[in-house]
């Protein structure tokens, strides 16, 4: 594949090594430098662009991308509230885009495995759940994609939590959930690549369930992976479609 790279920080530089391990061919890799003045001409050749850049830039990327009908790997988090709009464009306009709050297999097998254990904990209301999550403290956004991606597993499978509501520990915000709010909070802390964990806890007990990831390999070669897995297709995808952990 010819492969463009919208952000090349920290994943853009990651993915192209594990872009060209598998073989593949990066054309151009774009950060703040050349991106106001890159067109929809410069990046037509590519069979897929990969974006790892910023929140605020996602949307203009991913307008740039249909407006040169390229296949778009979203991995950028911090634009979910758009999303809805951003499916209707791309299927109005027969573009093809797949997006992830998190790549790896781990955190994809922990997505599974978040919602079988909302499920079997939903009669259990002596149950209360919380959800945290802690990244380096370069991170521009919060909660983390991946911390939302949890925290709607968990409320498509509980009769009492509603919606998520966000405290960053730092800000000493001191937000105290209403009994149908899931408690998201957020720590930056030095380097840390990501780590979630959903917790469960009663009066007798305490149920910890955490993803740690060591390092962020494990994201770049699943956004190549999901590249490699979008050619030929149109639509908007998410990376969970990906996988089938039913089989
Ligand atoms: N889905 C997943 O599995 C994962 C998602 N992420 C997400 O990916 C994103 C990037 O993370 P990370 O690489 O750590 O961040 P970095 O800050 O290391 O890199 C961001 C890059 O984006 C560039 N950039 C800034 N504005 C634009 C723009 N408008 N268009 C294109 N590029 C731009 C920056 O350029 P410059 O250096 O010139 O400022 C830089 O090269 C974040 O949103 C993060 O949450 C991260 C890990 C895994
Ligand atoms: O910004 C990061 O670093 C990460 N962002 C993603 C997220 O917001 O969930 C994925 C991963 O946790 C690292």
């Amino acid at each position: 594949m010819k492969i463009v790279l919208l952000g090349y920080g920290k994943m853009g530089q990651l993915i192209e090594k594990f872009a060209q391990k598998r073989g593949h061919e990066v054309i151009l890799v774009v950060d703040q430098h050349n991106r106001e003045t890159l067109t929809a001409q410069d990046i037509q050749d590519a069979d897929v662009a990969i974006d790892f850049s910023v929140p605020s830039g996602a949307l203009e990327n991913i307008s740039l991308c249909f407006e040169a009908s390229v296949p778009l790997v979203v991995g950028t988090t911090g634009w979910y509230d758009h999303l809805d709009e951003v499916k209707d464009i791309c299927l109005e306009t027969d573009q093809s885009l797949l997006y992830g709050s998190n790549f790896s297999i781990g955190v994809n097998i922990f997505f599974h495995i978040n919602k079988m254990l909302a499920k079997a904990i939903q009669p259990y209301h002596q149950y209360d759940v919380q959800v945290e999550e802690i990244h380096h403290v370069h991170k521009l956004d919060a909660p983390s994609g991946t911390a939302i991606t949890i925290a709607e597993g968990i409320l498509n499978n509980s009769d009492i939590k509603q919606q998520w509501v966000n405290e960053l520990v730092d800000d000493g915000d001191g937000i105290i959930p209403k009994p149908n709010e899931l408690l998201i909070e957020s720590l930056r802390i030095e380097e840390v690549p990501g780590t979630h964990t959903v917790l469960y806890s009663s009066e007798v007990d305490q149920i910890e369930f955490k993803h740690i990831a060591h390092n962020r390999e494990g994201f770049a070669l699943g956004a190549v992976i999901a590249a490699e897995w979008l050619q030929g297709k149109k639509g908007f995808y998410q990376v969970t479609e990906m996988f089938d952990f039913n089989k």
